[in-house]
């Protein structure tokens, strides 16, 4: 775009690319097609592997994260929620921080992930791979996917998924299956897979269906956003513990990014491709705040669900 004004979008009708935050109260950004400027390159894998960073090991916010882990299996097993998503933010400080060749080396962990770099003068830079997408759409055909539970991989052994994570994967599937039930039709829920992300291993079911025809890009964005794979089980009641309990804001992280081209005026030009907000990290000057989370259930073990956020900040540490 050729000014800094910040631009939002106003039902998800318009063409560009949004940048949605977690909380579906607050604004998406857009950069609308209009203001945008195309460009196309071959990416060169060379890469300069020398750089290094201080890692900032605080065992404090290890305290802090298991505290509310252990609350909100307390508060699981007293019946208010079924699953919860908790994350934290963890700071790196960089030195020599050069973005391309971190940008290189997220295209070449994260071969199957939607690796991006976004800038906004008055918002900030931010840089992720997710595995996960939100929605795809093409005319009324739509493909989303249930994608949790979380594994190291480990080339020598064979996959084991434990019941803790095939049900915190089903709770996904099953409230996707149940939130589209009045907006879609003709819905198809694929067999459950293991998918690699990085260094790690993670279930996945593909539903894809046929959008009803009175139904818009907005009310599928509102069923879907936020699923339980990035905020829990009754979804108001995890949002509002995420909101009370997490100690920062997560602002853009586990929100959504990606093309809406969703405007049945324009006929050519009908495909949505958006993709949530994960295993993502904020540059400010010298500093990396990573973000990284994790499904509880009642069947979770706080100290479990932190190594759980350990590894994920792993993978992504060994980007900087
Ligand atoms: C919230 C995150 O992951 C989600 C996606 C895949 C697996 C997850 C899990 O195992 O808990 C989470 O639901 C994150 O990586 O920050």
């Amino acid at each position: 775009m050729n000014d800094d004004a910040l631009h939002y979008s106003k039902n998800y009708s318009e063409s560009g690319f949004v940048f949605a935050p977690f909380n579906s109260e607050e604004k998406a950004i857009l950069f609308p097609d209009e203001k945008a400027e195309f460009f196309q390159e071959k990416i060169d894998f060379k890469f300069n592997n020398s750089l290094n960073e201080i890692f900032i090991s605080d065992n404090s916010s290890k305290e802090n994260h298991i505290k509310i882990i252990e609350k909100a299996i307390d508060s699981i097993k007293m019946g208010a929620m079924q699953k919860v998503v908790i994350s934290r933010e963890e700071l790196v400080f960089l030195e020599n921080f050069d973005l391309v060749a971190v940008y290189k080396k997220l295209l070449s962990t994260y071969k199957n992930a939607f690796v991006y770099v976004w800038y906004h003068p008055k918002v900030g830079l931010w840089l992720g791979a997710t595995p996960e997408t939100l929605l795809e759409v093409e005319e009324e055909v739509f493909k989303t996917m249930s994608l949790a539970g979380t594994q190291v991989a480990n080339s020598n052994e064979n996959i084991v998924w434990k019941s803790k994570e095939l049900e915190e994967q089903q709770l996904v599937t099953d409230f996707i299956e149940h939130q589209l039930e009045n907006i879609a039709n003709s819905l198809q829920i694929n067999k459950t897979e293991t998918i690699k992300a990085g260094t790690l291993l993670h279930l996945r079911t593909k539903v894809s269906g046929n959008l009803n025809k009175n139904s818009s890009l907005k009310e599928l964005i509102s069923a879907l956003h936020p699923t339980p794979a990035v905020c829990g089980l009754p979804r108001n009641t995890a949002k509002e513990f995420i909101l009370e309990n997490e100690n920062y804001k997560r602002s853009f992280y586990t929100g959504f990014l990606g093309e809406i081209n969703f405007n049945p005026s324009q006929k050519d030009k009908k495909e949505t491709h958006l993709f949530v907000n994960l295993r993502c990290m904020k540059i400010d000057k010298n500093t990396a705040s990573i973000y990284i989370g994790g499904g509880i259930t009642k069947d979770s073990i706080a100290n479990k669900e932190w190594e759980e956020t350990f590894s994920k900040s792993k993978t992504m540490k060994r980007v900087l």
